[in-house]
């Protein structure tokens, strides 16, 4: 038996919810074996950000030649990269390796509003980064950011997912968990069509994590050979369940369930 390996390069929160925490939660609920290359501390909880330590750029590239030479990643995510100079060096290594199956959460900013991402990052993720994705996966303010479109309607959603398709990104998917529509539809491009899921809005604020944790489901997929159209319902489903099925944990925006999805299939 060969058991599927994923890997995670992201950022810690040790509140346990979102970031690599997520990640591993996710790819051992779905039987792939976890790796991780932690690119910051995040000092954080369900009420928000407290502090930001980016490690140092020698302990990122030490991590992820460690990886290299014993470990082959099936598929692998990014998460929080934080600034230009971690994305640059992510993304030289990506080439060195040839690893495939790149799925690109663009993650920016923390629900509680702390900044994730540098500012000026932006560009080098556009252009380094995202040419090299298998799969990319903004909310709508992250969607807005990398396109410089304003996005209040699924028409403008459509040019969104266009445009970064034609920054190299093979497949893109909109996430709506910040939309205004009744339910949480998500929006995937594959460069020619478009095709939604759509699921019932939860109404909950115990949503810390949910866009790691989806990132990491259709990760976990891609490493178990899956296509991408089952790589994104699995995503979907594994989110929702971890959304309906919240631990009630802390006082602020709590974490989602990962063991959920699981549960709901015995
Ligand atoms: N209240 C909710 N009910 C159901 N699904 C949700 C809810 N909030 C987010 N989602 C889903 O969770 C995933 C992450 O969405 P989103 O909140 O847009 O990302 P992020 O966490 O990166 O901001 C998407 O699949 C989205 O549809
Ligand atoms: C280390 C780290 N990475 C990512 C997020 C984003 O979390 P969310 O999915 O709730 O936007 C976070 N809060 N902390």
């Amino acid at each position: 038996m060969t058991t599927a390996k994923a890997l995670t390069i992201a950022g810690s929160d040790s509140g346990g919810g979102a970031g690599i925490q997520a990640d591993l939660k996710t790819f051992q609920e779905l039987k792939v074996y976890g790796m991780s290359v932690i690119t910051a501390i995040t000092a954080q909880n369900t009420l928000g950000v407290d502090g930001v330590y980016p490690m140092m750029l020698e302990a990122i590239e030490k991590q992820l030649e460690c990886i290299a030479v014993d470990l082959q990643p099936d598929a692998l995510k990014t998460g929080m990269l934080f600034n230009s100079e971690i994305i640059e060096l992510v993304a030289n290594k990506m080439e060195q390796y040839k690893w495939k199956n790149l799925v690109v959460d663009p993650v920016m900013i923390a629900k509680g509003g702390a900044n994730l991402l540098q500012q000026e990052a932006t560009e080098s993720m556009k252009r380094k980064l995202l040419p090299l994705a298998t799969v990319l996966t903004p909310n709508i303010p992250e969607a807005e950011e990398l396109t410089g479109i304003s996005i209040r309607n699924m028409e403008e959603r459509k040019e969104a997912a266009k445009r970064l398709s034609a920054m190299g990104v093979n497949y893109v998917i909109i996430k709506g968990g910040h939309g205004d529509e009744k339910e949480a539809v998500d929006l995937l491009f594959d460069g020619s069509h478009f095709s939604s899921l759509v699921a019932e809005r939860i109404p909950t604020k115990n949503t810390h994590g949910t866009g790691c944790t989806f990132s990491a489901a259709i990760t976990a997929a891609l490493a178990n050979g899956y296509s991408i159209n089952d790589a994104f319902q699995l995503g979907k489903d594994f989110i929702h369940q971890a959304i309906k099925n919240d631990l009630h944990i802390g006082s602020g925006h709590g974490p989602t369930n990962h063991w959920a999805y699981q549960e709901s299939k015995r």
